[in-house]
């Protein structure tokens, strides 16, 4: 089933066309990613699947049900849109308090739950604007799944979060999606979509400019291996003769595409170690968003 349709979906901010015409198939059980640069429309289309902004054309359907004012499955849905605390002078327990009672939950064990969950104990008591970003951010979290929703749409999930929380949410929403539930995600970070979504839609200046399964984007990500030592022409060389192809990049940092080299970096350190070149830094590095689309979208 088709958790979310949009078809010619439009909204227009005077001249802007922030959301311009994009139809997007969301089916039941996907992790599926929204991906595009700051301004490209993310936020702008999560309202209107919300229907927290109309549009100015096309339709959203959620549940194969249109979301108009008689929508009525607002209780299989959860979100996260921006700004996530909504009463910065209560507590933890007590935002998640009134949400209980907003959305009319009738199992109390949830709150406890939920604050488990998202490793919300030792701010139980501090007031939301006290929390640090990554702590708001979890709060937001705690609202959109206390009730047990079936579809999460997420704007920025992972904003704010240091690189630990990155990896508790994205093990959060995985675990998610591997017990039935529906997530639709939005981000800038193409590295993280790349690591949760099965499936992706990249958006530009409003318009969708492709859909694409994680397996076959990370295909097309430019990967590299960046080496540092103390004498990088000399290591060139060193590798050329273990048949490793290198080069030196503008920074005179040693570049490396190899792909076995790509899987195991190790390898590059053993054998320049062995050489009497042990490195001091050895990285991958994935391209970015940015870097993506100059070599595949811009023309
Ligand atoms: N209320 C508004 N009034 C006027 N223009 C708006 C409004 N909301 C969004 N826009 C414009 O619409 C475009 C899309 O904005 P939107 O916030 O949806 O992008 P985004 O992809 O979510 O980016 P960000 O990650 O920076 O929020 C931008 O050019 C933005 O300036």
């Amino acid at each position: 089933m088709e958790f979310i349709t949009t078809s010619a979906l439009t909204k227009k901010y005077g001249p802007t066309l922030a959301v311009d015409e994009i139809s997007l198939r969301v089916e039941e059980g996907e992790m599926y990613g929204f991906l595009g640069l700051n301004g490209a429309g993310k936020t702008t289309l999560i309202r209107m699947l919300l229907g927290m902004i109309r549009p100015d054309g096309g339709e959203v359907r959620l549940f194969g049900q249109k979301v108009n004012r008689s929508f009525n499955a607002w209780n299989q849905v959860g979100y996260l849109v921006e700004t996530p605390y909504a009463y910065p002078n209560l507590s933890v327990l007590e935002n998640l308090k009134v949400y209980y009672h907003l959305r009319q939950l009738k199992d109390p064990g949830l709150i406890d739950r939920i604050i488990e969950k998202l490793k919300l104990n030792p701010y139980r008591y501090k007031k939301a604007a006290q929390l640090s970003l990554g702590n708001q951010q979890r709060l937001g979290l705690a609202k959109a799944l206390m009730h047990e929703p079936k579809l999460l749409i997420l704007d920025e999930p992972m904003n704010g979060l240091d690189p630990e929380g990155i990896v508790e949410v994205r093990q959060l929403l995985r675990e998610l999606v591997s017990t039935g539930s529906t997530v639709f995600l939005s981000s800038h970070l193409l590295s993280e979509m790349a690591k949760v979504a099965s499936r992706v839609a990249i958006i530009h200046q409003g318009r969708l400019v492709k859909e694409i399964s994680t397996h076959d984007l990370a295909k097309q990500l430019i990967q590299k291996v960046l080496v540092d030592t103390r004498d990088n022409p000399r290591a060139v060389a060193y590798l050329a003769e273990a048949g490793t192809e290198a080069s030196l990049n503008s920074e005179q940092e040693i570049e490396i595409l190899d792909e076995k080299a790509i899987r195991n970096p190790e390898m590059i350190t053993k054998l320049l170690a062995e050489k009497g070149l042990p490195p001091r830094q050895v990285y991958t590095f994935t391209e970015d968003l940015e870097s993506y689309f100059l070599h595949t979208i811009k023309p």
